[in-house]
């Protein structure tokens, strides 16, 4: 088939990659002439496992990028894979997935000799319920559309993770189609038939409308973070008892209504999504008349959680005029983003306590300079570790777990561990936020 995708960030480049290895003619639409360069020459815009090969292999062949929307003209399907960050007041921001929509019904509606069968625009983007109904479709179709005839639309939500992203694209564990026509549903089957045929197991397809597939997302997203924030309200328990919340959290995970994963109790949720998306569901249920106890709940706890983070921390040590070290800055193992970063709260309580920062993250610390560029960063952990009176663990990366004798270099060996990576040990003070 030949694709279209609109917005080559973290989505649009990993699916566009993944569906070009998967047999399907690729091009992906950016603003962003870096971006559009870089995968023509074969080289990912993003760090993510997996992606570098993919991009090299198809980039600027099955994979092309362009900043031109008329590239759309050439292919059957265009996803909208563009930003939908939060407003101040934590409803979604939709300025891109408008101005993405009207590109894209210009473009349609400039076809010299309008195609034999509808084009389908698809919602790959989170978006809240009907936005692709009220506030999409009218925007492709303003450019003198109509729908239906020139344009079909459908939601396809996207489950991947950030560090996993491909292999979580390639072997998803449901794909959501949300339709309201046949012809977009089938032409949604025949872009997933190749995947399907290639992953490790069935894949499981929920035929849908396009409302029920935004919700869906939402639903999915919040209630992983949901779970994340119980087991840290636990933890937090568990913490007040001398109880370790990982051997608790091991026994529960092995009930199948729990399940055992999203049980890492610690400084909480970040990144991308989960702040964001938890926080535009809030409010566009709030706008619709109802208010989510559990939701807000959530949310408050997982913002408590950095401050339990340094509290425990000066428990220790009063780290005014002191140098501090931050391991991690990256929102989760396996990525560069920092986007909504628990780091972030850590560096600025920090901050206020006036302590002197030294921060180390194996792929982040670039992002992070933009932001602060006023504290001191470490290419090594060692290094940040050396004459530090205390240390806060804010990223679960591998590498931490390995630290031994770096410990000894620091001036006061005071641990504070929000991601259970750092193994209790003599010769230093150890605090697990939850355990
Ligand atoms: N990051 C992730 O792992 C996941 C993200 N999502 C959702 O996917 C959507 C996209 O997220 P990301 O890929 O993380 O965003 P991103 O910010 O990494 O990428 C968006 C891209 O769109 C481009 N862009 C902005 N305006 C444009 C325009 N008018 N025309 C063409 N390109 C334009 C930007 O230059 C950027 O490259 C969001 O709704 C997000 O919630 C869903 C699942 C996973
Ligand atoms: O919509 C999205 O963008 C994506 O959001 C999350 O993926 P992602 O944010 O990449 O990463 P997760 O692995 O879900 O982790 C999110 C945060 O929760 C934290 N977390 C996760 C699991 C856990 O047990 N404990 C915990 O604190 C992580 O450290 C991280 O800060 C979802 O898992 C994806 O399914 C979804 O597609």
């Amino acid at each position: 088939m030949n694709v279209s995708i609109v917005g080559s960030g973290y989505v649009g480049t990993t699916v566009a990659a993944c569906l070009a290895d998967l047999g399907h003619e690729v091009v992906t639409i950016d603003i962003d002439e870096d971006i559009v360069d870089a995968i023509n020459d074969g080289e990912s815009p993003i760090h993510e496992p997996g992606l570098d090969e993919l991009v090299a292999e198809h980039g600027g062949g099955r994979l092309r990028a362009s900043t031109d929307y008329e590239e759309i003209l050439d292919t059957e399907l265009t996803m909208l894979a563009l930003p939908t960050p939060s407003n101040d007041d934590g409803s979604i921001d939709l300025q891109f997935m408008e101005a993405g929509a009207a590109s894209v019904g210009e473009a349609l509606a400039g076809a010299e000799n309008a195609a034999a069968d509808p084009h389908l625009v698809v919602t790959k983007s989170t978006v809240v319920p009907n936005t692709t109904e009220d506030r999409l479709a009218p925007r492709i179709a303003d450019a003198g559309l109509e729908r239906g005839t020139d344009f079909l639309v459908a939601s396809n939500p996207e489950f991947q993770r950030e560090g996993t992203a491909v292999a979580d694209f390639l072997n998803p564990d449901k794909l959501v189609f949300g339709t309201d026509d046949d012809r977009a549903t089938e032409l949604l089957h025949d872009l997933y038939a190749p995947l399907r045929e290639a992953a490790d197991g069935d894949v499981p397809v929920v035929e849908t409308g396009i409302a029920e597939a935004e919700m869906i997302k939402y639903a999915n997203n919040t209630f992983l973070a949901t779970k994340v924030s119980l087991i840290n309200d636990i933890g937090n328990i568990c913490k007040e008892f001398g109880v370790d919340a990982y051997e608790v959290a091991d026994a529960i995970g092995l009930d199948d209504r729990i399940g055992e994963q999203f049980l890492r109790s610690g400084v909480g949720w970040g990144g991308s999504c989960f702040p964001k998306d938890t926080d535009a569901i809030i409010a566009a249920a709030r706008e619709q008349g109802y208010d989510s106890a559990v939701l807000s709940a959530a949310v408050e706890l997982n913002d408590a959680q950095p401050k339990r983070l340094l509290a425990l921390l000066d428990d220790h040590v009063d780290v005014s005029g002191k140098r501090v070290a931050v391991l991690g800055l990256a929102f989760k193992p396996g990525t560069d983003d920092i986007r909504n970063t628990r780091a972030v709260p850590v560096i600025e309580g920090l901050q206020e306590r006036g302590a002197d920062i030294v921060a180390y993250d194996p792929v982040a610390t670039e992002n992070m300079r933009e932001r602060y560029p006023d504290i001191q960063y470490a290419d090594s952990a060692a290094t940040a570790l050396e004459g530090a009176s205390g240390a806060v663990v804010v990223t679960d990366w591998d590498e931490f777990a390995a630290l031994d004798a770096e410990f000894e270099d620091m001036a006061d060996p005071v641990v504070v561990d929000g991601r259970r990576i750092i193994e209790r040990r003599d010769g230093i003070t150890y605090e697990g936020l939850t355990w």
